[in-house]
């Protein structure tokens, strides 16, 4: 069983609440100033498991966790944990009455960007500064009353730094969740308990099509869809060697199994795909 598991931090980011609400008192957190360096500390066994965020149902994808994942540290995905999101505005308690005249948002870029309508139109002049996290930004204003600083962040990151929140819920759509990933170096089931109930069962692959081959991808997508493989996302990202590369990342709504999974990637293959295994895990929402 997992002891130490490692988290964007400090204290009160979204990420710590996924890995204190999900894993309870039973855990060791260890907390890293940035997602890159979390991956590192679980790639080399500095931590059992890294637990990142890797998508976002207003902004879309952490790019960073997906490219360091794809790029760097290989390690596989073991879970998924959905935790809702509510963005507040927060300023150091002396700022509560003129809170309308702040002329720094500051956050982490997943967090403004949830929030960009709201910020747009409440503070037209206001300048964005970003953070390594939504706590780290709290922090911040915490210990600095003198700059007019307005944080986006989650109501215990208010309690934890003692700011005052201004106007609660400033996501611009209602329905806010975050999609985390738990992350080890290697396949392993039962590596962790939690009392969140396995809502779903998920395989990601990672596919990179042979390049300058007409309908490929519609080829690709065929494989899934003959042998009935239900997908719940496809998403393209640059393999970053030159414009109009892209690998493909896919999420199928089942675990690896022995029949259909390895022979859709059989198929991929002979098409002259390559095809990697990112994971194949248990979903849980909290
Ligand atoms: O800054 C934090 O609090 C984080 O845990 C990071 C993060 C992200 O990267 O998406 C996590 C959840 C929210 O979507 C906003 C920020």
């Amino acid at each position: 069983m997992v002891q130490r598991v490692g988290c964007l931090g400090p204290r009160a980011a979204f990420s710590h609440l996924v890995v204190e609400t999900f894993f309870g008192k039973n855990i060791e957190q260890i907390l890293y100033t940035t997602i890159p360096k979390c991956i590192d500390a679980a790639a080399n066994g500095e931590i059992d498991i890294a637990v990142v965020p890797i998508e976002n149902t207003i902004e879309g994808t952490v790019n960073l966790t997906l490219d360091y994942l794809v790029h760097e540290q290989p390690l596989t995905i073991i879970g998924e944990i959905i935790l809702p999101i509510q963005q507040h505005l927060m300023v150091h308690p002396s700022l509560k009455d003129d809170w309308k005249t702040i002329d720094r948002i500051y956050s982490h870029s997943h967090a403004i960007a949830q929030c960009h309508k709201f910020l747009h139109d409440t503070f037209a002049n206001a300048a964005y500064e970003y953070s390594s996290s939504t706590s780290a930004a709290a922090e911040y204003a915490s210990k600095h009353p003198n700059e007019r600083i307005g944080v986006v962040a989650s109501e215990l990151a208010a309690k934890e730094y003692g700011l005052e929140i201004v106007q609660k819920n400033i996501h611009d759509y209602p329905y806010n969740h975050t999609r985390f990933v738990i992350l080890h170096p290697s396949q392993k089931n039962d590596l962790f308990r939690t009392e969140y109930k396995r809502e779903k069962e998920k395989t990601t692959l990672m596919i990179t099509l042979p390049s300058d081959q007409s309908g490929t991808l519609h080829q690709v997508l065929s494989a899934f869809t003959w042998r009935k493989l239900n997908l719940s996302k496809i998403e393209s990202r640059p393999m970053k060697t030159g414009l109009g590369r892209y690998f493909f990342i896919i999420d199928i709504d089942m675990l690896y199994d022995d029949v259909l999974i390895p022979g859709a990637i059989a198929e991929l293959e002979a098409l002259g795909c390559s095809v990697k295994l990112l994971g194949s895990y248990g979903a849980y929402t909290i």
